[in-house]
């Protein structure tokens, strides 16, 4: 169930020195309401921690959408069922002004760029492991613990984020931009095991969540359609409408917001062509969107912003590597050279890759190892 080379579960409370001050040791689990982080209390409880569940409301779900998401109140119903089950003080934590001010506001503005954001790092960032670990500390926690499938190494002297060992729900890749200084203060129990295993857990310990399917892909966008959602919040003026043009700048039609593409989109473009076409660029400026055949879609290299890293400050030299630059996909071998300014990143692919995506993450990898990652700015071709 573990990676027998890394030391990445909590610390056993069996290892404890003293164990009647470590029984005390209180952990703050955000629990969702799903199966992952039922388990995730169940482990911890079962350890003997003085676990707390804490559930986050972030937005207010509309009826039709109840039970698809993470707030709905039938989730918080089954996050409290499960607290009740586990005989854990459980608690809702309204964030609903960060999570819009942090989270709804950043993504709308990405897609009013022209660019593709990641929401779910945005809330890692300033929910989870921000606000709600703040907030968990000052309740006297010693850790939060969250049910993502990613792994924290405490074998050296600071801990190191590592991938998740089933490679299917693997999530470091929404976990690059945590403060370094937060690593000591997670845990992940799950990251050692596969989705089967703690579905396994969950029924051996008969949580009702056992058999709960998996949440959709963004949260607070009921239905899944995100292109509706994006255009209910933006102005008339910020539509953003245009020409859809080639490469070779030959105007192949209209379209009614930038908002409705996406960086690698082939479907929906509404244009017949003798080829298929993909979206290589999207100009805000003028409303632009660039289309061009899949190989013009290939990149060399990209440029990352606001990056943060884990494992160093800046490297005195490039970097040999692996790097993911979407969640669905593997981390592919680059070279990555830090900027003066660490906060900037260049890179250049060992292969040319298809349809790198403004707005979306840039991870870097050696190995089993999260190196940081920053947020794609521009291909480089
Ligand atoms: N609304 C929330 N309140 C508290 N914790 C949350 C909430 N949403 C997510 N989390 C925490 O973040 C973890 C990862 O969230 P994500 O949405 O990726 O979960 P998931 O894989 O669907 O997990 P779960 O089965 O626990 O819902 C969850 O396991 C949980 O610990």
């Amino acid at each position: 169930m573990q990676s027998c080379s890394v030391d990445q579960r909590p610390p056993s409370l069996e290892d404890a020195d003293d164990i009647a001050s470590a029984v005390q040791d209180r952990v703050v689990v955000a629990m969702s309401g799903g199966v992952d982080s039922s388990v995730t209390a169940g482990i911890l409880a079962g350890e003997g921690y003085d676990a707390v569940g804490i559930a986050m409301r972030l937005y207010s779900t509309p009826q039709e959408s109840y039970t698809k998401s993470c707030c709905s109140p039938d989730d918080l119903f089954d996050a409290r069922t499960v607290a009740d089950s586990l005989s854990i003080p459980f608690y809702v934590a309204n964030y609903e002004d960060a999570f819009r001010e942090r989270v709804i506001e950043y993504f709308v503005s990405e897609y009013r760029r022209g660019r593709t954001p990641n929401p779910c790092v945005a809330c890692n960032d300033h929910l989870k492991f921000d606000i709600l670990l703040q907030r968990s500390l000052a309740l006297g926690a010693s850790y939060l613990a969250t049910g993502h499938f990613a792994r924290i190494d405490r074998s050296g002297d600071v801990p190191k984020l590592l991938r998740g060992v089933d490679r299917n729900k693997d999530q470091s890749y929404f976990l690059f931009g945590l403060p370094r200084e937060a690593l000591g203060r997670i845990l992940f129990p799950l990251g050692g095991m596969t989705k089967d295993e703690v579905r396994d857990i969950a029924r051996t310990m008969g949580l009702e969540t056992a058999e709960k399917a998996e949440s959709q892909e963004i949260c607070f966008v009921g239905g899944g359609d995100y292109k509706a959602f994006v255009a209910k919040l933006l102005s008339e003026q910020e539509r953003t409408p245009g020409r859809i043009v080639t490469t070779s700048g030959e105007v192949l039609g209209e379209h009614d917001g930038i908002h409705n593409f996406t960086v690698g989109q082939r479907r929906g473009l509404g244009l017949s062509y003798h080829e298929p076409l993909y979206v290589k660029a999207i100009r805000p400026e003028d409303g632009t969107v660039v289309v061009g055949g899949r190989d013009e879609l290939a990149a060399r290299g990209l440029v990352a912003e606001r990056c943060n890293w884990l494992s160093f400050d800046r490297p005195n030299g490039p970097i040999e590597c692996q790097v993911k630059i979407r969640y669905a996909g593997e981390p592919v071998p680059c070279l990555l050279t830090v900027g003066a300014d660490p906060t900037t990143a260049f890179v250049e692919f060992e292969e040319t890759q298809r349809a790198v995506t403004p707005g979306q993450a840039a991870v870097f990898y050696q190995g089993e190892e999260v190196l940081g990652g920053g947020w794609i700015e521009e291909p480089r071709s």
